[in-house]
């Protein structure tokens, strides 16, 4: 990959009486500032340079290393120096023309991006050359090297395949028979357990449904939360941009998010007209109402953790503090989910149990070992299940739009899978949770420290409980007799079910 950079060095006065000092400056560049840094011979290049009317002319290329932006001022800060003696001024930078070039097979389909004029793929070299339309400020706001990385992680999304997710088996359950091969979420709406919603992909649960919800939740708190000492709290379900800038999710989860906006006053005279409308006509004027809102604030929760963030956002949290174990079930999550109708294994509006963990790396792995042991007595022992564990893409990376796997072996997300029988023997498999080791990422997103100034590592696991169910059931059915023995003494009585006439 190359970086090009031909601009300008605007000067107060005509640089020629300095050009003996420029012209030594340009000869040492590329042996001393410009290879700073940089592995031997890898530094910034400098293709020409010429004196103009108050202007010094510069041509610099580079590779990853002392990109051009970083090269030209380090040059600008010699020269200025050199020039002080002769009593001139540098005024400014003016750039020509700055291009990244890199290898790819593809063209990009998205041109349309920040600071960039042109994209421009050549079949023949396959490269990609972007001309970009910075000046001064952005290349000292390091937005080149922002562009770099959005090109790279595009051409690593094409290069890795329609299938972005990483999967790799580690371990699964002995088989068992299925005696139920219905779909649960139709069998639950012809026994009244449940209905759809009013809304996409939302759905109001009757005291059946909602009780085996409370009998999974119960069960996470008995053999998981308390005994590994995990802390109940709260975390906001509204979530703000600011969140996301710093989860990260503010680079790809758009097209997902419920959006929330404000009104842009709660002074009911403002809201008459909308009242009225709707008081004659009965509808609701959105078109109106459109009118009356503020942008949106940001969206309903979506992957539940970041906003803890906001508890720890900016600390140094005591040693004997860590590790930090919390949960939080106290909201419903929203993802506008792929289109079509799904069952409950598939909603836009659901029910999580989210596990937060803190702590230097040691504490983090250990954690998440204790937590994977625990599942595994879950499933096997009193949801008697069939289901397996993979190795996938890290659920941050792919919700940021990101391909591959993380970077070390050990920072990465566990999905927890199961066989949903209805959907017959080759049918894909759910995931109904994950267990994630989330590296340094959310503390160093979120400016948290450790006492001991060792590195914070986190991990967090998400429990969903439509997933639990539509897994439960689809391998169970709904009649309790066909339970397993541990998972029915925790449920008790079925409730009494409303009957419609
Ligand atoms: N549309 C959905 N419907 C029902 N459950 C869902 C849906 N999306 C996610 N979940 C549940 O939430 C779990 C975690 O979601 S995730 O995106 O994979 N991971 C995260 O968001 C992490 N923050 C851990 O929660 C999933 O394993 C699943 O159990
Ligand atoms: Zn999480």
């Amino acid at each position: 990959m190359e970086f090009y950079l031909n601009c300008s060095l605007k000067t107060s006065a005509d640089p020629a009486v300095a050009k003996d000092a420029i012209a030594k400056i340009m000869a040492e560049a590329e042996t001393g500032i410009l290879a700073k840094g940089a592995p031997v011979g890898e530094g910034a290049k400098i293709k020409s340079w010429s004196l103009g009317d108050n202007k010094i002319n510069l041509e610099l290329t580079s590779g990853k290393n002392v990109r051009v932006h970083d090269a030209v001022l380090r040059l600008r800060k010699q020269i200025a120096e050199a020039l002080g003696k002769s009593k001139i001024g540098v005024r400014g930078l003016d750039v020509e023309k700055f291009t990244i070039t890199v290898p790819s097979h593809h063209d990009l389909k998205n041109k349309s991006i920040p600071y960039v004029k042109s994209v421009l793929f050549d079949e023949k070299a396959q490269t990609l050359c972007l001309e970009l339309d910075v000046g001064e400020s952005e290349m000292k706001n390091q937005v080149p090297d922002r562009i770099l990385t959005l090109l790279e992680d595009k051409i690593e999304q094409v290069e890795y395949g329609a299938k972005a997710e990483h999967w790799h088996l580690l371990w699964e359950s002995e088989d068992r028979p299925f005696h139920y091969v219905n779909d649960p979420t139709e069998d639950m709406l012809k026994s009244g357990w449940l209905k759809r919603g009013a809304g996409r992909g939302q759905w109001i649960h009757g005291s059946a449904s909602t009780k085996l919800f409370r009998t999974f939740e119960k069960i996470v708190v008995d053999e998981i939360l308390t005994p590994l000492g995990y802390n109940e709290m709260i975390f906001p379900k509204m979530i703000m941009w600011d969140i996301w800038k710093h989860s990260g999710h503010a680079k790809g989860i758009y097209p997902e998010i419920y959006y929330v906006c404000p009104p842009k006053t709660r002074d009911p005279a403002y809201w008459e007209d909308v009242m009225d409308y709707y008081k004659v006509t009965r509808e609701v004027p959105v078109e109106l109402i459109k009118t009356k809102i503020g942008d949106p604030i940001g969206g309903m929760c979506y992957a539940q953790c970041p906003p803890c963030w906001g508890f720890f956002q900016g600390e140094t949290i005591a040693k004997d503090s860590l590790p930090i174990r919390v949960f939080d079930r106290s909201g419903t999550s929203h993802r506008y989910e792929s289109g079509g109708i799904h069952g409950i294994e598939r909603v836009d509006e659901f029910h999580r149990i989210e596990l937060v963990w803190l702590g230097t790396k040691e504490q983090v792995v250990e954690t998440t070992q204790k937590l994977h042991e625990r599942y595994m007595h879950i499933f096997n022992d009193i949801l008697d299940l069939k289901w397996r564990k993979a190795w996938v893409t890290p659920w941050f990376m792919a919700q940021e739009g990101l391909a591959g796997i993380a970077a070390d072996e050990v920072t990465g997300t566990t999905d927890y899978e199961a066989p949903l029988p209805y959907r017959g023997k080759d049918g894909e498999w759910l995931e109904f949770q994950n267990v994630s080791i989330n590296g340094e990422k959310y503390p160093e997103g979120f400016n948290v420290k450790c006492q001991t100034g060792e590195p914070l590592w986190s991990g967090c696991s998400g429990v969903g409980l439509e997933r639990w169910t539509a897994t439960f059931l689809a391998q169970h059915g709904l009649d309790p007799e066909n339970w397993p023995e541990e998972f029915k003494k925790r449920f008790g009585e079925m409730p009494k079910i409303v009957k419609f006439m």
